[in-house]
């Protein structure tokens, strides 16, 4: 099986049909209002409607409450939510339910002890995303381009399936999928021009190497 990208942060239509003519599996919509990627509901209606049918849908969002929710599904119809706040299981759980829609659950790693509280979200997170941590006082809980010590996630012996992101970029994506098996990946500073601003040429790069290494490892599609 490929590895699968997901390109997050998207924003215009230019740079949603360059990643999905790269190949992306997913794509990421940021509704988050304090994000540099934030996008407007209409907005987000419109880059949509440019993915459906291509690539999987995500909507990243953090700590929404229903009403918020409500809104994305309407005017998104996203195939998946991205939690990057901090919902508890209970409030994992009531989402599912809710809005009948797959939960990718992030967590933020600096050190072995941030792997321990996955355990308690075993059978409702359809999906585990580790990013980097973010600092205490941050006003945005990812997205931050940096990334964390891949091998503590060495050995690790999840029941979910995972995906990896913070801080990739086609520099050193080929190392991160070699040092921690990871079979789905998660991009968003490392394909910037300027912070918030999707720049093509490294889109087309990150997906290119990514690829490559699956080929490497005799894991192409
Ligand atoms: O992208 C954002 O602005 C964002 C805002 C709030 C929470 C998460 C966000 N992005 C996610 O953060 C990780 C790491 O991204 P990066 O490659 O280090 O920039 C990734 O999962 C994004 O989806």
């Amino acid at each position: 099986m490929p590895t699968l990208v997901k390109i997050c942060g998207l924003s215009t239509p230019d740079t949603m049909n360059t990643a999905l003519e790269a190949g992306a599996d997913m794509v990421g919509l940021v509704f988050f209002a304090k994000s540099p990627r934030h996008v407007s509901f209409e907005a987000a209606s419109k880059l949509a409607a440019i993915a459906r049918g291509r690539a999987e849908i995500v909507a990243l969002t953090v700590d929404a409450d229903d009403e918020f929710l409500s809104q994305i599904m309407e005017k998104a119809a996203p195939d998946w939510l991205q939690l990057h706040g901090s919902e508890t299981p209970g409030r994992l759980r009531e989402i599912r339910t809710r809005f009948a829609t797959p939960v990718m659950k992030a967590f933020g790693i600096r050190e072995r002890g941030d792997l321990e509280a996955i355990s308690d979200y075993a059978g409702i997170a359809d999906r585990i995303l580790f990013d980097s941590k973010p600092p205490r006082d941050a006003t945005v809980p990812g997205g931050s381009g940096k990334r964390f010590d891949w091998r503590l996630l060495e050995g690790l012996d999840l029941h979910t399936p995972f995906m990896l992101s913070g801080g990739l970029d086609a520099g050193n994506v080929a190392e991160a999928l070699d040092t921690t098996g990871a079979r789905a990946v998660d991009v968003s500073s490392g394909i910037e021009a300027t912070r918030g601003v999707k720049d093509p040429a490294l889109i087309r790069r990150f997906i290119e190497t990514v690829r490559a290494f699956d080929l490497e490892r005799g894991q192409a599609k």
